[in-house]
C-alpha cells in the first residue's frame, strides 16, 4: 500500500508583494491502514495540499509523492489515487453512468466497476439521470463513486459529508472505516469535529500553511485538550489553532 509523502511542500499563489504563501515547507507522511483527519481553519491550505498531491497544481518548491513518485508519473492515475474534491466536478449534462464511463475509459478501468461503485454509493437507481438533476448529497455520492472507480490504494476526501443526510453520514463513516481497514491510505478533510472524532485514527492539523500537529487522535486530545472537556476534539482543535485563524469577524477576536 502507498504512503503520501509531503516533503518541504511549499505553494505560493501570485507573485511579488501580492504573493500568498498557501503552504509553507509542509513535511508529513500520511500512512496506509488508517483514517487521517485533515484539519485546519479556512484558508489553512488543506485543499491546496490535496491539489498538489493529485498533480492538479505544481508546488513552488518541495514535493508531494505517492510512495516514491509524483501522482503525475502514473499513466492511469485513478488506479493509484481517488479523490473527492468538488461535488460540482461532474458535467451537468451527462448522466451519472456516462460520467463514470468517461473516467473509466480514460484509465482502462473495466466496465463492471461502474456498476459496482454505483451500488456501493447508493446511486444505482439514478444511473440514467443527468447530473444537473442531482441533489448535493447525490453529487457527493457520485463523487465518491468516481473516487472508488479505480479501486485505488489512496483516497483524498475533501469535506465528504457535505450535503449528506443522516443515513448518508452513517454510510460514509462505515465506508471510510472499511477502506482504511483494507489497508488503504485515507485522508479526510473536514470542519465537522464530531465526525472527525468518530472516524479518524490520526489527525494532521494545518494553520496558515504550516503543520501544527500530526498525532494519533488520543495523543492529540491528551496534549491539546481542555482539562474540562478532555474528550472534545473541537476544544482541543480550537485551542491549538487559535493563533492561526486568518479569517474572523472583529466580534470573534
Ligand atoms: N487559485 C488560487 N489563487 C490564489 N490564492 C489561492 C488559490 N487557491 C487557494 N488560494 C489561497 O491559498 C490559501 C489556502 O487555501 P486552501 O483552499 O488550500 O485552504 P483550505 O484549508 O482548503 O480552506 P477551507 O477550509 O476554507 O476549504 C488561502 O489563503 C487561499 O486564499
Amino acid at each position: 500500500m502507498t504512503t503520501i509523502e509531503l516533503r518541504e511542500l511549499t505553494k505560493e499563489y501570485g507573485r511579488g508583494g501580492k504573493a500568498v504563501r498557501a503552504l509553507d515547507r509542509l513535511t508529513v507522511s500520511i500512512r496506509p491502514g488508517r483514517v487521517t483527519g485533515f484539519l485546519g481553519p479556512n484558508g489553512a491550505g488543506k485543499s491546496t495540499t490535496m491539489r498538489l498531491v493529485l498533480g492538479l497544481d505544481r508546488p513552488t518548491s518541495g514535493a508531494a509523492l505517492l510512495g516514491d513518485r509524483p501522482c503525475t508519473a502514473h499513466s492511469e492515475p485513478l488506479r493509484h489515487i481517488g479523490a473527492l474534491l468538488d461535488a460540482g466536478a461532474a458535467h451537468p449534462g451527462r448522466t451519472a453512468r456516462d460520467h463514470l464511463r468517461v473516467l473509466a475509459g480514460s484509465n482502462r478501468i473495466p466496465d463492471h466497476r461502474i456498476d459496482e461503485v454505483m451500488e456501493e454509493t447508493g446511486i444505482a437507481p439514478a444511473a440514467r439521470r443527468r447530473v444537473r438533476t442531482f441533489s448535493l448529497g447525490m453529487r457527493q455520492r457520485l463523487g465518491m463513486a468516481a473516487a472508488l472507480l479505480g479501486d485505488p490504494p489512496v483516497l483524498l476526501l475533501d469535506e465528504p459529508s457535505n450535503g449528506l443526510d443522516p443515513e448518508g453520514m452513517v454510510w460514509l463513516r462505515k465506508l471510510v472505516r472499511r477502506l482504511a481497514d483494507e489497508g488503504r491510505t485515507v485522508l479526510v478533510s473536514s470542519h465537522l469535529m464530531g465526525e472527525v472524532a468518530r472516524i479518524a485514527d490520526r489527525v494532521v492539523v494545518l494553520g496558515a500553511g504550516r503543520l501544527l500537529a500530526d498525532a494519533p487522535l488520543a495523543d492529540f486530545l491528551h496534549e491539546h485538550g481542555e482539562p474540562a472537556e478532555p474528550d472534545s476534539l473541537e476544544a482541543a482543535y480550537l485551542r491549538l489553532t487559535a493563533g492561526a485563524v486568518r479569517y474572523r469577524t472583529k466580534k470573534e477576536v
